[in-house]
């Protein structure tokens, strides 16, 4: 029996991940910048024994579907190939997130799971290399790697693909990202299959490529220059990019729920009322805004006007992947 443990925390894309250039080995189209948070993980455990006859998944102690277990397999498939190992094993992961739904991200999930395997098998992975084992399970898993601001280099190659720090002189710890749930309960497209739709149909699709490496490149410079309205600006800007692509998709399709819109006017709002705020959503309707933290209580009180306490809730820069005795 082999076993290992790792935690593993959720990142939020400032400029996103969206579109595969290789979907096998998940090579993004384009290069990806975000920051990981605190406030929400997962702990995975897995225990390789030569007494399983087959893989099994556990999320938060219920045994998972065999289309779930088939994704965990397929990862656990490649350690055991790159390993030349035979053994099946029992996945064991536990979101750490508030009880709303779409809060896990499979960021999280996948990343603590390639720590975990890399533990269990004594692989002594860098963190260069756990971040391309990550990548191949989930494409944002290779920046949950690494704690406050990472940036994914896109590469062209299995080998030359995988996140990194962002240098920051630790800026990330005057920010703070403010998640407003307005889960409308809709099944959203999963991030995986609403950017495959995307790249294969979108006619905005060139848009978003024409704009992303500059986007990239102006969130790194904010970033050094600790400038927070370029940072929030080119992070709202370069998400509503990457939304609009979707409407032009065949079928067309939108994460945007009626109270997404209105948190984004909300967020506006704020702004004209002298409150630097910036929004940014992923595959699916929540909204985050990134906030300087010395403002968090005025842009709370701000939104507790319209959103109940349950539906905000505060996350700030979190660490990198962490081991954990079994
Ligand atoms: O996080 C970002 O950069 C932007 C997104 O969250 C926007 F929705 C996409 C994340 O995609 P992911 O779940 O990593 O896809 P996979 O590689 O098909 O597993």
């Amino acid at each position: 029996m082999y076993a290992g443990k790792a935690r593993a925390y959720t990142n939020i894309a400032l400029i996103k991940y969206w579109g595969k250039n290789d979907e096998h080995l998940i090579l993004p189209m384009n290069s990806s910048l975000s920051l990981t948070l605190d406030a929400f993980y997962t702990e995975t455990s897995v225990y390789f024994d030569e007494t399983l006859t087959e893989d099994s998944f556990f999320l938060d102690g219920k045994q998972q579907d065999s289309k779930q277990t088939a994704k965990i397999s397929k990862f656990l498939d490649l350690v055991r190939q790159q390993q030349n190992l035979a053994l099946f094993a029992k996945v064991d992961s536990k979101n750490f997130v508030p009880t709303a739904a779409g809060l896990a991200s499979s960021a999280s999930g996948l990343a603590a799971l390639a720590g975990a395997c890399s533990d269990a098998l004594n692989l002594q992975l860098t963190k260069t290399e756990l971040s391309r084992l990550a990548r191949r399970g989930s494409g944002s898993a290779c920046r949950s790697i690494f704690g406050g601001f990472a940036e994914w280099q896109k590469g062209d190659s299995d080998q030359t693909s995988f996140a990194q720090t962002v240098p920051s002189d630790n800026w990330e710890n005057e920010l703070a990202m403010l998640f407003v749930l307005v889960d409308d309960g809709m099944k959203d497209i999963s991030s995986r299959d609403g950017m495959k739709r995307t790249v294969d149909t979108s006619s905005f699709y060139s848009g978003w490529l024409d704009n992303v490496e500059a986007d990239l490149a102006v969130a790194k410079q904010a970033i050094k220059e600790k400038d927070f309205n370029k940072l929030g600006q080119v992070t709202e800007a370069n998400g509503l990019r990457m939304h609009g692509t979707t409407l032009a998709a065949v079928p067309p399709f939108t994460y945007w729920s009626p109270d997404s819109l209105k948190v984004m006017q909300l967020v506006r709002l704020a702004r004209q009322k002298g409150l630097p705020c910036y929004f940014t959503m992923d595959a699916g309707p929540n909204v985050k805004i990134l906030v300087e933290k010395k403002n968090l209580p005025a842009l709370k009180l701000f939104l507790s006007e319209h959103f109940s306490k349950e539906q905000l809730i505060t996350a700030y820069a979190g660490p990198g992947i962490e081991g954990i005795p079994v």
